[in-house]
């Protein structure tokens, strides 16, 4: 069994939350709630920031040119494409570039963010790999999920969304990261298989905390 099936088998069942929560499938039939949706908008821009030095930190710890390379260019099109999108829905959602620009992060943002840099930073590129994949991988998911839906890639308002995680590019872009994982697994000791596999679980959860977050339009608990 390649590795990439064992992670996936692990953590079907969150999967299937993240596919069931209220905030998916709001974008899936059109009801999400604007406000909801913006608040999401903003703290995944402050997410794609910190994820683009992740690449970064990917493409210096490669070891072969050709990974480098595509490490690199994501990061390019991470800051060019993905983070366009964002500034594009801002503007349809009404946030304004000083807002966007102010913006702090919520804890889960903060959470999320800095684990998955820790694990980048202090670990190997299989660590970083098996931090950054349920990001590519669940967002691909959901895409095809609700690009099924009739009408949903065409909507207003999260058509575009759907449409760009469901492309046929993206979709190649997380089989690379897949086929990424299982080459720096392969031979790997099941010590260090178990490790990879707790990485994945941990930042697959906060994928989930992420959508609950965005529904609950959850900032810190107190004021000050
Ligand atoms: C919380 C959160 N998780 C995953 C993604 C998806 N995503 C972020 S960076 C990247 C790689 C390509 O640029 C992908 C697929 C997101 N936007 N927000």
């Amino acid at each position: 069994m390649k590795f990439s099936q064992r992670l996936y088998e692990n953590v079907l069942p969150i999967w299937e939350k993240n596919h069931a929560h209220p905030f998916v499938q709001g974008m899936g039939d059109g009801s999400l709630n604007h406000e909801k949706f913006r608040f999401y908008m903003v703290q995944d821009y402050l997410y794609l920031i910190e994820y683009a030095k992740v690449f970064a930190l990917g493409a210096a710890k490669s070891t072969d040119l050709k990974t480098m390379g595509k490490f690199a260019s994501l990061l390019h099109s991470t800051l060019e494409e993905e983070m366009s999108l964002h500034r594009q829905y801002a503007k349809r959602f009404g946030v304004s570039e000083e807002e966007l620009e102010a913006a702090k992060p919520s804890p889960t943002t903060l959470a999320y963010t800095h684990y998955m840099l820790a694990v980048s930073q202090n670990g190997t590129l299989a660590e970083l790999v098996a931090a950054l994949l349920p990001c590519m991988w669940s967002y691909w998911e959901i895409g095809k999920d609700l690009s099924r839906r009739e009408g949903a890639s065409e909507h207003e308002f999260f058509g575009e969304w759907i449409s760009m995680y469901a492309s046929k590019e993206f979709g190649e872009l997380a089989t690379w990261c897949i086929d990424l994982m299982d080459e720096l697994a392969a031979g790997k000791p099941e010590a260090e298989l178990a490790k990879l596999e707790e990485i994945f679980l941990n930042t697959t959860r906060f994928e989930y905390m992420f959508w609950d977050m965005a529904y609950n339009e959850a900032m810190w608990p107190i004021d000050e």
